[in-house]
């Protein structure tokens, strides 16, 4: 089963990442897998075209079913490995409900981090303006603050008391804000949450190579 698999990556993506935690946790191991470069573009490269036209990290194909989005990958694999590995959906349909909904306000917040992190790569430099950066790490530090607040009552997951599918594809963004600088003191929920999941295994053996080294890019978030 998991040699049908093919995942061509980048490190750092948190899509990627997630479907790295999803495929550990569902015990898919000996997938095909092949850590490529943003630096060098190979995101552009044919073999990434060949599984994803957009050329973007994730490429990701089970047998010939293409599954390039992430959020895609993470509920095909859940539906199709139900009673293997860890049960990641919960059969409480409060507990689902809320699952779902933080799963997918997750795209909110990668999407105000990234606002923020590559603002001169999205904005042409004749575009770009100190007051849309303003606004920008303003819309990020209302969006963190959101899940502050989620995580005020948590017992150490994202929803319910065990981990589950909202773990998998909210905690690389999470994770992305701390490399980014995000300050501990003033999110402690989201410290705690952090630090209580970075060593769970599936998250700990896919943790981005690069991540190991140190970089500029560590400060960028400290004022949000
Ligand atoms: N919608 C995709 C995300 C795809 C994406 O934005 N990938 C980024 C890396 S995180 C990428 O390859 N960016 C390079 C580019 O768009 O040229 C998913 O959630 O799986």
């Amino acid at each position: 089963m998991a040699q049908d698999m093919t995942l061509l990556w980048g490190s750092g993506s948190p899509p990627c990442w997630r479907i790295m935690i999803m495929l550990e946790e569902k015990e898919l191991k000996g997938y095909n897998q092949k850590l490529l470069s943003f630096e060098k573009k190979e995101h552009k490269s044919k073999e990434v075209l060949d599984i994803n036209p957009r050329g973007q990290f994730p490429a990701f194909k089970y047998k010939d079913y293409i599954l390039n989005e992430s959020y895609a990958a993470c509920l095909f694999l859940e539906n199709q490995f139900k009673s293997q590995g860890t049960k990641l959906t919960p059969d409480c349909p409060k507990e689902l409900a809320l699952m779902y909904q933080r799963m997918f306000e997750g795209f909110s917040l990668l999407e105000k981090t990234g606002y923020v992190l590559y603002y001169d790569l999205i904005v042409p430099e004749n575009e770009r303006h100190e007051s849309a950066r303003t606004r920008n790490k303003e819309a990020l530090t209302t969006e963190v603050k959101l899940w502050e607040g989620y995580l005020a009552s948590s017992s150490g997951f994202l929803t319910g008391k065990t981990f589950s599918l909202s773990d998998v594809t909210v905690f690389p963004n999470i994770a992305y804000l701390f490399r980014s600088g995000l300050c501990e003191k003033r999110y402690p929920n989201l410290a705690k949450y952090y630090n209580g999941l970075k060593d769970r295994p599936s998250i700990k053996a896919n943790w981005p190579p690069h991540w190991k080294e140190s970089c500029e890019c560590q400060v960028l978030l400290k004022d949000i």
